[in-house]
């Protein structure tokens, strides 16, 4: 199997705050990886490291078998990210996002398929100041979509999506993995992420405590929902004392 990200040894501290520490991840073509973890657990320090856009103390870290510090600019063609707030323009239109994103890649995908594929059709000609916030989420993730990346980082997926918003964005990336995409992500959703990953990594305070299939994670722990094994994972002194 082709490896697309490999993680060794990542470790990186904010002055005496140790963000992530020791982790080893490998992530092969056309598989759905998540990254889960409580707030503050090292999630995005870790996918800024991958990508190059945080320096980490130690380890080491390739995506498509290149240095991302290093091949910048190469791997900026091969690889799409889901931007939470992007900076455009306030008098621009979907369609012209669109297009101007296209510009800055030597390949693209077709916007007005990914717009369908991702339920956005009817705003093409909306301006992306009046979308409303879940329409804007999806417009980041076809944005990411639009170089025909060969993976994909997006980070909390569908945070502010409706229920059906969700499904559509599911399907639309099940699709893109069926191609070959390896996809990225992370959630706070635990239905999402059993629903899509083949792979799941659970941190806790910048530490791997799991890594392996949702299922495995339900095996490993005395639960039957992914959900409640998921919590035991992450902070199992608290959740015998719940009552719901
Ligand atoms: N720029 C920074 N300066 C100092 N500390 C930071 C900085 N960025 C993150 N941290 C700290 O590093 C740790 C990991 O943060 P990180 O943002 O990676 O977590 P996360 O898992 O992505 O959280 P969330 O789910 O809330 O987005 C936290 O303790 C955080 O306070």
């Amino acid at each position: 199997m082709e490896v697309t990200i490999k993680v060794e040894n990542l470790t990186k501290s904010y002055h005496d705050v140790k963000a992530v520490e020791k982790i080893n991840i490998t992530v092969y073509r056309g598989e759905v990886f998540g990254l889960l973890g409580a707030n503050g657990a090292g999630k995005s320090t870790t996918i800024e490291c991958i990508l190059g856009t945080k320096k980490y103390d130690s380890g080491a870290v390739s995506v498509l078998g290149m240095e991302p510090q290093r091949h910048r600019k190469k791997l900026f063609e091969k690889v799409g990210v889901q931007f939470q707030e992007a900076n455009y323009q306030d008098k621009i239109t979907v369609e012209e996002l669109c297009k101007v994103t296209q510009s800055l890649y030597k390949t693209t995908s077709e916007y007005m398929d990914l717009l369908g594929k991702f339920g956005l059709l009817d705003k093409v000609k909306s301006q992306v100041s009046e979308l409303s916030g879940g329409q804007k989420q999806r417009l980041f993730i076809v944005l990411a979509l639009l170089p025909a990346p060969e993976v994909v980082f997006l980070d909390e997926l569908t945070t502010g999506l409706d229920a059906r918003a969700r499904r559509d964005v599911w399907k639309g990336l099940s699709d893109l993995k069926a191609k070959g995409l390896t996809i990225f992500l992370t959630s706070h959703f635990m239905d999402e992420i059993e629903t899509l990953c083949d792979k799941i990594c659970i941190l806790k305070k910048g530490k791997i405590i799991f890594m392996g299939t949702a299922k495995e994670a339900i095996e490993s722990s005395p639960y039957e929902k992914f959900e409640d094994a998921y919590l035991w994972y992450t902070d199992e002194e608290d959740l015998e004392n719940e009552s719901i």
